[in-house]
């Protein structure tokens, strides 16, 4: 069985790779970094180590790699006999790879192939599949779309595991935390006799993003950005702050509120899994910059992401986001040299006038909520 996985980056080789090589999978990783891609065709196999007390290393073999921007052909060759395509490549850069999705589902049927696949998008988003099946689409004949409405699914999926910025003298070494957990939309496959071993095969994803999202993803940038204001340059020393540590136990109160009242969910084992992930924030083994956590700010306060999204339905439900709003006036202060959309976002606020900044990067026509966001993020720049 063979895969073709697009982003050979900390979660590509932390946990997608992992797991299809577990499932038995042959695995081409595509990706622009030159060094990544010799060194997996050089070795054929990398190491990853479990970030806890037993530092326990596993071996990932059968692996190659293929660099899109030097040879395309090979990328849409290895599509066209691929058993299975994931993604983990940043939801910004989905449609950077989209013609190569195009081109490989078209070298697909040019060959006649009767074999069903799913392209399965990996990344923190709401329907990463089916936003990536919409850019792919674009690239596609109407005969060739005929094709891939009955032989191409784009289940929708949810990642969860922390994987840091990496920094080993081997390019490929990938230390991970223990916990793991990926959940695709079974009812969206076209291939569902593949199932993967340790993945969960959900009806309907929306509950399993939505929690994952809003509370790991909320609460990891809460720290961040919390931790950032306050001077903090990892997440590990930022979660000791006490304030920091009570706007997140705060944040997650408010979509765990919001979560539970949208979708039923049982408070006491809700709150069972934010007390882990607030243990997840605290492993004392790994090392995660804020940096990272905190990066592409200007995607983070986006309409549908882990701040806006939350704030928007806990208002319709009459429930409480004062330490969401809070938490999104200290993102405006983010100001982290090495993130281009953080200095972009800088530039922004230096040159437009705050309503307009903030109308653009939320998306929000709600006038109430962007004079509290406005007013938020005045708190944040008067208490700095
Ligand atoms: N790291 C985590 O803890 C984690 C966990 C769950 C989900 N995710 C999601 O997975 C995705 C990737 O995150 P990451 O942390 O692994 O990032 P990363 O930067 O480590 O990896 C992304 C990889 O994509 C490659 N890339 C970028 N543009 C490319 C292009 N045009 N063509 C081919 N390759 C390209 C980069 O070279 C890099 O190797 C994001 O959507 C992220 O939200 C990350
Ligand atoms: O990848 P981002 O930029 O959407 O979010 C940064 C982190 O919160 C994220 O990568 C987490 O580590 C991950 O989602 C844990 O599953």
């Amino acid at each position: 069985m063979k895969a073709v996985h697009f982003g050979a980056g900390n979660i590509g080789r932390g946990f997608i790779g992992e797991t299809l090589a577990n499932n038995g999978f042959e695995i081409s990783f595509v990706d622009v970094n030159e060094t990544i891609i010799d060194a997996l065709n050089a070795r054929k196999e990398y190491t990853i180590q479990i970030a806890d007390e037993s530092q326990k290393e596993i071996k990932v073999e059968n692996v190659s790699g293929i660099n899109n921007k030097e040879h395309p052909e090979a990328v849409i060759e290895a599509i066209a006999e691929a058993d299975i395509v994931t993604t983990a490549i940043g939801p910004k850069i989905l449609k950077f790879i989209a013609p190569l999705i195009a081109e490989g589902i078209n070298a697909r049927e040019n060959k006649n192939s009767q074999k069903k696949i799913d392209v399965i998008a990996c990344e923190n988003m709401i329907g990463g599949s089916q936003n990536l099946k919409q850019e792919v689409y674009v690239h596609l004949s109407q005969e060739n779309k005929k094709y891939a409405d009955e032989m191409i699914g784009f289940p929708n999926a949810a990642v969860d595991r922390i994987v840091p910025l990496q920094k080993h003298d081997d390019p490929l070494y990938v230390s991970v935390e223990p916990f793991k957990e990926w959940v695709i939309d079974e009812h969206q496959m076209k291939a569902p006799e593949i199932k993967l071993t340790s993945v969960e095969y959900a009806p309907n994803l929306e509950p399993y993003i939505e929690r994952k999202l809003f509370s790991v993803n909320t609460g990891h940038a809460t720290v961040a950005y919390t931790g950032k204001y306050k001077g903090y340059k990892d997440i590990g020393t930022a979660i000791t702050d006490k304030e920091v540590l009570q706007q997140l136990k705060k944040v997650l109160k408010e979509t765990g509120d919001l979560l539970i009242n949208k979708w039923n969910f049982n408070r006491e084992d809700h709150e069972k899994y934010q007390r882990k992930i607030i243990g997840r924030f605290q492993n004392k083994y790994l090392s995660d910059d804020i940096a990272r956590v905190g990066r592409t700010p200007i995607r983070k306060l986006g309409y549908d992401e882990r701040f806006i999204r939350p704030i928007r339905e806990a208002k319709e439900r009459g429930l409480s986001f004062a330490a969401l709003l809070e938490t999104v006036g200290m993102i405006y202060t983010f100001d982290e040299p090495t993130d281009s959309e953080s200095q972009e976002l800088k530039k922004l606020l230096a040159n437009e006038p705050i309503k307009k900044v903030v109308i653009e990067t939320t998306g929000l026509d709600d006038q109430d909520l962007v004079t509290q966001i406005i007013e938020s993020y005045k708190k944040s720049v008067a208490n700095k």
